[in-house]
């Protein structure tokens, strides 16, 4: 057996979520939440997803070592550790968090020789794209039904202007093989949408091209790649302009291997958050949660409706800021979310909508168009799920509002479906402490893509949560 299939076994607690995963079928995990008594402990969740793939990517394009800690060993990044392992890099596990990954370096990369299987990871896929996509080599990427129909040419038409050449029969979905580019040029982009993945895909294709590839951004998006870029040693300059963010790299840098404390995922710790602000009574600690601004905007928002939610400890650790959330249940008033704060906190609107179904009056959230190509459409997604459980909404092209039905008014009684996507089945859970009746979504699987410890870091601060098919 090899390396990675090794160290995904190793996990016997996931073992069913990742058989699952890996074949890319098989049985649903359908899981179900109900009303629970007041939460309390600590609630310790794992590393940054963001961070974890950047960790493995840019480990793998630097000369030297870099070792990990606290990485996230959710299947999107074991995708992504394995990916860099086909690329030629070594990437070994240590312990439970803690890697080592022995670089190529930038324009190093092997051509692979199995197609990559990105699983159900837009981040990893379109990233690992971009590192590819100015080295002469040509490798075939593919995922699970999920990752196979989110669009990939916002990330392959600005890897063209570099030179690479992407073919796909499936109108710029995978499957798809990318041809890098023999001899790159770099490029000046203005990204069209706000995505930190096309961001960072443009800037790790241009670390391979000579002289400086220039990314500009209307709307600030989550950082991690600028700052890593740095502190391994890119010179990365961003300034303020009419046009938005401009972000400058000079390529062809020497990356040296580095130190990386992943701190941990406010897009996780978002979960219980909510989950005390659901279930009365309660009184729960996060640690160690990232506070990155361009991360922070559920805490905000969560402030702004009300919520008892305070950051004790505040501090930096691996170059991040990081706090502890003691968070006690309020009772939430709806409230309309600013949408220029929508970058930063996407993938916390799913659990965000499940909330405010708790609240009392409307939350209205706008500017959200980027929610229809996720792992699932989340607006579609939350809409139908939140009605099947009874709770009002409305929704447009690029907005949802929730009509509050008040702390103890969500009926639920529901089996939600969950589209593959691991926030949309965490969200319902979440609900589902807090609903009148019970709440089943039909596959928990995915869960395991982002948060594999949800169900017992849960469980631990005393939600009920089953899985069903025991
Ligand atoms: O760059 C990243 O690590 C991510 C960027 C976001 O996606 P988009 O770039 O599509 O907004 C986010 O939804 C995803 O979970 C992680
Ligand atoms: C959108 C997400 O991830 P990705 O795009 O990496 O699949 C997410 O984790 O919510």
């Amino acid at each position: 057996m090899d390396e990675a299939r090794r160290v995904r076994y190793q996990h016997p607690k996931y073992f069913l979520f990742e058989r699952r995963l890996m074949s890319g079928h098989g049985p649903a995990l359908p899981m179900t939440a109900r009303k629970s008594g007041p939460l309390s402990g600590v609630a310790e969740v794992p590393g940054d997803k963001s961070i974890s793939h950047r960790a493995l990517i840019l480990g793998a394009l630097s000369v030297g070592e870099t070792r990990i800690t606290g990485l996230l060993e959710g299947q999107d990044v074991l995708d992504t550790a394995t990916a860099m392992r086909a690329f030629g890099a070594e990437v070994t596990q240590h312990g439970p968090g803690e890697w080592s990954v022995h670089g190529v370096g930038v324009g190093g990369f092997a051509e692979p020789e199995q197609v990559i299987d990105c699983g159900n990871s837009g981040t990893g896929v379109r990233l690992i794209m971009g590192a590819m996509a100015t080295t002469d080599i040509t490798a075939t990427f593919t995922g699970d039904a999920s990752l196979n129909k989110r669009p990939m040419g916002r990330v392959t038409d600005p890897l063209a202007l570099f030179g690479a050449q992407a073919h796909t029969r499936r109108g710029g979905r995978l499957p798809l093989t990318l041809i890098g580019a023999a001899d790159p040029v770099p490029v000046r982009y203005r990204v069209p949408m706000p995505s930190a993945q096309v961001k960072s895909a443009v800037l790790l294709a241009g670390l391979n091209a000579p002289g400086q590839t220039v990314v500009i951004e209307q709307e600030p998006t989550r950082d991690h790649t600028e700052r890593m870029l740095r502190g391994f040693g890119a010179t990365v300059s961003v300034a303020e302009s009419d046009e938005g963010r401009v972000i400058t790299l000079t390529g062809q840098p020497e990356l040296q291997g580095q130190n990386v404390a992943v701190p941990r995922d406010p897009s996780s710790a978002a979960f219980p958050v909510c989950a005390a602000l659901m279930v009365q009574n309660s009184n729960i600690l996060v640690p160690g949660v990232s506070q990155n601004p361009t991360r922070n905007g559920i805490f905000l928002t969560l402030q702004d409706m009300g919520a008892d939610l305070v950051l004790e400890n505040p501090r930096e650790e691996g170059g991040e800021p990081v706090a502890d959330l003691r968070v006690r249940y309020s009772a939430l008033k709806g409230i309309e979310v600013p949408p220029e704060r929508a970058a930063s906190m996407i993938d916390e609107y799913p659990v965000l909508a499940a909330l405010a179904a708790t609240a009392e009056g409307d939350t209205v959230m706008r500017g959200i168009k980027e929610l229809r190509v996720k792992e699932s459409d989340r607006i579609d997604a939350m809409a139908r799920g939140l009605e099947a459980c009874g709770v009002r909404i409305s929704e447009t092209e690029d907005s949802l509002t929730v009509h509050g039905m008040g702390p103890d008014g969500v009926p639920g009684g529901a089996t939600v479906q969950s589209h593959l996507d691991h926030r949309i089945a965490m969200s319902f859970l979440c609900l589902g402490l807090a609903a009148r009746a019970p709440i089943t979504v039909d596959d928990g699987g995915p869960i395991a893509t982002s948060f594999p410890v949800f169900e017992p870091l849960m469980q631990g601060l005393g939600a009920l949560i089953t899985r069903d098919n025991r």
